[in-house]
């Protein structure tokens, strides 16, 4: 599939960014895993990963790179992942794969963020894609109600649970014309660990792909 070809060039060309002795964070997805089978072939040169889901952890373990507890890595140079949507300003919807708090997490600890995407997740604005809530179980219509009173439709992710062992609701028409605002307000509904929204920490560098060459994005 041609998308899969501009997935693999936009995460081969993170390679670049890795440092050997590193630990690098390692996020969740389709265009993530090819990074991961990328990295392989410096896994001599690196220290191993952090990773931001049980099935990246496995597919780095499958590779022989060393996955480590993020509470043990003081600091993080680098953290390489996918996206859903993103804009011109590097803002993106994260957590079609459900994988949206861990990486959050290991995004937040990262000095740089890189996002890898083929040129289909490029948007002028976010929301076309539904934006992905974790929500703690019991709390699960009480937050739903709240995103209603916020003007979005959410619809529980049917037989999904978080590695968190969570649920996600996912957001339907939501006006994100103000990312940041909307990250925060969601955030504060009791109940919600995160949301899939990236906007106050957005990514450093873009690599975006449409299959033949790589576009780099940053300030
Ligand atoms: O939870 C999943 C992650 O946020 C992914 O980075 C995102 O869904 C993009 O995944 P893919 O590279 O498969 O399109």
């Amino acid at each position: 599939m041609s998308s899969d070809n501009a997935k693999k060039m936009a995460a081969e060309a993170a390679l670049e960014y890795v440092k050997p002795g590193s630990v690098v964070g390692v996020g969740t997805g389709s265009t993530v895993n090819f990074f991961i089978d990328a990295l392989a072939s410096m896994k001599h040169d690196i220290d191993g990963a952090v990773s931001s889901s049980e099935a990246s952890t496995e597919r780095l373990r499958q590779h022989g790179i060393a996955v480590f507890d993020l509470n043990g890595v003081p600091e993080l140079e680098l953290y390489v992942d996918g996206a859903d949507e993103i804009n011109r300003h590097r803002q993106m919807i994260k957590g079609g794969g459900g994988a949206l708090t861990r990486e959050k997490i290991v995004a937040a600890v990262a000095k740089t963020f890189i996002c890898i995407a083929d040129d289909s997740k490029q948007v002028t604005a976010l929301g076309d894609f539904p934006l992905p809530v974790e929500v703690i179980p019991m709390a699960r219509s009480y937050v739903a109600r709240q995103i209603v009173k916020l003007g979005g439709d959410p619809v529980l992710r049917e037989n999904f649970k978080t590695d968190n062992g969570n649920v996600i609701l996912d957001i339907y028409n939501l006006n994100i014309g103000k990312p940041i605002e909307l990250e925060e307000k969601l955030n504060q509904i009791t109940g919600v660990v995160t949301n899939g929204l990236f906007a106050a920490r957005s990514a450093d560098i873009a690599l975006i792909s449409d299959g033949k060459t790589v576009t780099t994005l940053k300030n």
